[in-house]
């Protein structure tokens, strides 16, 4: 049976634009919304099914990409904005008010992704943002309460999407945390 994952991939998985260069990501607050300019392609983008990731109402996974920090500036209504949970390795940058994660930044100079935010590229009107490739966390959705018997239909539909189903991230960006750890370890040094 055909599960609904994102309204972004529901219809099938639009393709990314070959010289797309970013756009402004605006938050669901009908007045003075808080806009996040993102001056580059996003990468890496996917579904993601952990309890963290912010998802809009009614979806069971969220979308989300990455992009340099260096690329993403706050243009309006930043005294909106506060960091969900400041234990987190993302720091997720929400609306007060709707709710909505404008972007994620990891701190940390030692992580593995150091240097990129999480953006959800749908809070964007322009179209062209990288597709989803993959989904990541798929067996997270069961602890924000699906149900465990649904899994195998939910495994299926993403197939069907053309989004590998992983209990983690892709094996391309596990084989990148990996390599990091590697190289930063004393065991290496
Ligand atoms: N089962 C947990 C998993 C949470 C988790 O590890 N999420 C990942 C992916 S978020 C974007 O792909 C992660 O890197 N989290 C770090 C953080 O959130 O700071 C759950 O569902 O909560
Ligand atoms: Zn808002
Ligand atoms: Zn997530």
């Amino acid at each position: 049976m055909k599960v609904l994952i994102h309204p972004q991939v529901d219809n099938g998985i639009v393709a990314s634009l070959e010289g797309f260069s970013g756009g402004t990501l605006a938050c669901q607050c009908q007045h003075n919304p808080v806009e996040v300019s993102v001056t580059a392609q996003t990468a890496h983008n996917h579904v993601c099914g952990c309890s963290k990731c912010w998802k809009p109402d009614g979806a069971l996974f969220a979308q989300i990409a990455v992009v340099s920090r260096d690329n993403v500036q706050v243009a309006k209504n930043a005294d909106k904005l506060a960091i969900v949970d400041e234990s987190a390795a993302i720091q997720r940058h929400a609306c007060k008010e709707c709710g909505t994660h404008m972007y994620g930044r990891i701190e940390n100079t030692g992580h593995p992704f150091y240097g990129l935010d999480f953006v959800h590229t749908e809070l964007s009107s322009q179209q062209g943002w990288s597709q989803p490739e993959f989904a990541a966390f798929v067996s997270s959705i069961i602890e924000a309460g699906a149900a465990p018997e649904s899994m195998a239909d939910v495994r299926q539909t993403l197939k069907d999407l053309g989004l590998e189903p992983y209990d983690c991230l892709s094996p391309v960006l596990m084989d990148a945390i990996a390599a990091h750890i590697a190289t930063h370890s004393e065991k290496s040094a």
